[in-house]
């Protein structure tokens, strides 16, 4: 069983999508606002009949009914308004994501989990120390949606499609997120060479403002591109496909850094991370890579201390 907490756009959009690709046959949706979760579900229901999915989705405003689940795909807390940075929503967030850390730990001791909460970064190190599990199964989604995101900018400019680059975002899902057009490839060949300086500089700018400007234009943030990545890393994880993708998890050395989640390409199967990848970065990439580094750091060290043991 799959559970999602969290039934607002996220969630359901990652419920629908996983249940279109019968990632699972039962999932679970979770809230604290009564008859949200279990509404959802009733309509998600009547999808699975119409469509023939054979997948189960149940609401409940309870915690312990995440018992024997699997995988735990936490979307809830505040999403960003027009003009606010995912940073300005630390604080609320972070007792949410404390909270329902601990009622996994107590209800769902051996998940995998994937969180959206945003600032995704600093949110994945509460949860990573609410729970006490190894960094391997607390995992922080944003790198599939960042990584997509470039790949659909640069296929715009190049005339090709997106699903022939293999894109590389890395570090902070934030203002400071580290777009690689070096390392991100057309079968060999690297976007750095396929485009000119300028169309690289939109192509960067595009993405890091990708976010945004879904929320300035419809006024609430994104809820596709989210829903659809969480459906891959899920079918990752429940498939153990052993898929490479990018992700934000704790580093235990790789890149020169201890203690501190960023996007980095991964290896996801039933057990969470099973290998992080570390890409060869020039002098001047690694300088800006460790400035994303930086920049969820300081984020980590202005959280009340509750949060932080
Ligand atoms: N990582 C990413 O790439 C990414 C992308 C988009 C959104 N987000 C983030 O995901 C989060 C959710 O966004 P959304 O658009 O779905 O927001 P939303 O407001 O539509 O839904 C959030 C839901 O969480 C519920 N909730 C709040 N506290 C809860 C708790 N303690 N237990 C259970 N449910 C609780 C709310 O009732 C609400 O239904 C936000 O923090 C947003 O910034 C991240």
């Amino acid at each position: 069983m799959i559970t999602v907490i969290g039934s607002g756009r996220v969630g359901t959009a990652a419920a629908v999508i996983m249940g279109i690709l019968k990632v699972d046959t039962k999932i679970l949706l979770i809230d604290i606002v009564k008859g949200l979760p279990q509404g959802e579900a009733l309509d998600m229901n009547h999808m699975s009949s119409i469509l023939g999915l054979d997948v189960e989705y149940v609401g409940s405003n309870e915690y312990k009914d995440m018992e024997g689940s699997d995988l735990v795909i936490v979307t809830a807390g505040l999403p960003r308004k027009p003009g606010m940075t995912r940073e300005q929503l630390l604080e609320a967030n972070a007792k949410i994501v404390s909270e329902i850390g601990r009622e996994i730990r107590k209800y769902a001791p051996e998940s995998v989990v994937i969180l959206t909460t945003n600032p995704l970064d600093a949110m994945t190190y509460v949860m990573w120390k609410a729970t006490g599990f190894p960094r391997e199964r607390v995992i922080g989604f944003s790198g599939v949606l960042d990584a997509g995101r470039l790949a659909y900018y640069a296929s715009k400019k190049l005339g090709v499609s997106p699903a022939s680059i293999l894109p590389i975002v890395l570090g902070q899902h934030g203002e400071s997120m580290f777009p690689v057009p070096s390392k991100s490839f057309v079968h060999g060949v690297p976007l750095s060479r396929l485009l000119t300086e300028d169309q690289l500089r939109e192509v960067v700018e595009e993405t890091v403002k990708a976010g945004a400007r879904i929320t300035e234009l419809r006024g609430f943030s994104s809820n596709w591109g989210p829903g659809s990545g969480l459906a891959i890393m899920a079918e990752a994880v429940k498939r153990d496909s052993k898929r490479s993708l990018i992700a934000s998890v704790v580093l235990e050395g790789e890149y020169g850094v201890r203690d501190v989640p960023v996007e980095v390409p991964i290896v996801l199967g039933r057990r969470g991370v099973l290998k992080v990848l570390e890409v060869e970065l020039t002098e001047e990439e690694r300088q800006k890579f460790m400035q994303s580094v930086e920049a969820v750091k300081k984020l980590i060290s202005s959280l009340p201390p509750a949060y932080l043991s």
